[in-house]
């Protein structure tokens, strides 16, 4: 059992989930080349893996779902390529089922038995789960119905997805015993335990295209004073630019126009006039028409802007180099693009050769972390979640881990 302000979340101890046919929730939506189609870092899927040997351990028949991408979003794509990376990393086979709740997949899961492992296809393909709502309506969804007769239990260790009030993380853990998975249960306990209210300064360095989920998460934490300071990048700092009232110039309007960003500039507005500590890039990297890459200040751009710049690395990296705590979520530029990597990585370094302890969160962010870099766990906390885990850190309550305290308290659980 994990305690969490008033939830008390079930873990796999909790429910004996051993010997049973087990619907997995987990969050494997992991970056994708837009050229290509290829996942370009499997920091998740490697994550999730534990979790998926832990109940084979346990005599288990295990049904994987999952989502990748939003419709209509490059990166919205099968998870065909997710199964055979699972498979390597779990070392056993991961059948990849091409269905959600047709036909195929409910013959499939029956006829399932113990030690195999069936991963569903992008569960974002059922229209209904991308509509958030209450658990007790989502148990009423076609997927809730079509799927939890099948199964036992249901395990959620989508901690990356546990901020989404969706049918695949809701709608279970009112029909179904549940619990939360391993890779939930350590990421909850672990920042629990190390987000100490006390520690100050708290620095946030959030970077991304998740615009409108960050000034969400960016007016939380100003209303609940948890941050001490903001640092933005990606297009997160382009709103707060223009909120400010600096000329980006047509093009980077554009961008954010064709992103439907335009709106949410009076919120950001408002939240600068608030006084909330948020700070903006003084240069960036830009790359014109031509395919001119430079770095110009902020009061004077031209070309589209990729990356934030040198001064405001080294501004940005003295009040890192300041703080108890440093937050990163979301990458500062285009990382898609290796020439637009070197705001992400001067910032990633200076926090860790930082004194303070560093929570770094976000699907593209943790993939920027080098591989085979040594990392000190006694000072840093990579965490599988973003959005997630700033809203958790934020001090909000996550849909996903409510449902499964509803599950444990309705099914007799002492709360
Ligand atoms: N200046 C920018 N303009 C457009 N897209 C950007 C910019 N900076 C970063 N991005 C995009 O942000 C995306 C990652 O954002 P997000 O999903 O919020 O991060 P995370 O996965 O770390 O939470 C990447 O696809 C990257 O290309
Ligand atoms: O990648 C995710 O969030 P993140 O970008 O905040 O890390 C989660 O998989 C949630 O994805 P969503 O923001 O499309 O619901």
């Amino acid at each position: 059992m994990i305690k969490v302000s008033d939830l008390s979340i079930p873990t796999l101890d909790d429910v004996n989930a051993s010997n049973k046919k087990i619907l997995l929730r987990i969050d494997i939506n992991s970056p994708v080349d837009k050229k290509t189609g290829k996942l370009l870092d499997d920091s998740r899927i490697k994550a999730h893996a534990y979790t998926v040997k832990n109940l084979l351990e346990r005599d288990n028949a295990i049904v994987i779902l999952s989502h990748q991408g939003r419709p209509g979003d490059d990166d919205f794509i099968s998870l065909q390529q997710h199964a055979e990376l699972l498979s390597k990393h779990i070392g056993t086979n991961v059948e990849f089922i091409e269905d959600i709740i047709g036909p195929y997949a409910i013959e499939k899961v029956k006829k399932i038995e113990k030690g195999q492992i069936y991963l569903l296809e992008n569960v974002r393909l059922v229209s209904e789960e991308l509509i958030e709502a209450p658990p007790a309506q989502q148990a009423k969804t076609f997927l809730v119905r079509k799927l939890s007769p099948l199964f036992d239990i249901y395990v959620n260790d989508a901690f990356a997805a546990a901020h989404r009030s969706q049918p695949s993380l809701v709608g279970f853990p009112i029909v179904l015993p549940s619990a939360a998975g391993k890779v939930m249960e350590k990421e909850v306990s672990a920042l629990a335990k190390i987000f100490n209210p006390e520690d100050s300064p708290k620095i946030f360095v959030l970077g991304g295209g998740k615009v409108s989920d960050t000034l969400k998460i960016i007016e939380h934490l100003s209303k609940n004073r948890v941050a001490d300071r903001i640092l933005t990048g990606g297009l997160v700092a382009e709103l707060f630019a223009a909120a400010k009232g600096i000329n980006l110039g047509k093009a980077n309007m554009q961008v954010l126009e064709s992103k439907g960003l335009l709106s949410l500039i009076p919120r950001a507005r408002k939240l600068l006039l608030s006084g909330a500590p948020i700070e903006i890039p003084v240069d960036f990297i830009t790359e014109k028409q031509n395919g001119e890459i430079s770095e110009e200040p902020a009061n004077n751009i031209n070309g589209i802007i990729k990356d934030i710049g040198s001064t405001t690395i080294e501004i940005y990296s003295s009040f890192i180099k300041e703080a108890k705590v440093i937050t990163m979520r979301g990458p500062m530029g285009i990382i898609e693009d290796e020439r637009f990597r070197n705001g992400t990585k001067s910032l990633l370094k200076s926090a860790f050769e930082s004194p303070g302890y560093v929570i770094i969160g976000g699907g593209h962010m943790i993939s920027m972390v080098e591989k085979g870099i040594e990392i000190n766990e006694n000072k840093v906390h990579i965490s599988t979640g973003g959005g997630a885990l700033l809203l958790f850190l934020a001090g909000d309550k996550l849909p996903a881990l409510e449902a499964l305290h509803l599950s444990w308290v309705s099914k007799g659980g002492k709360s």
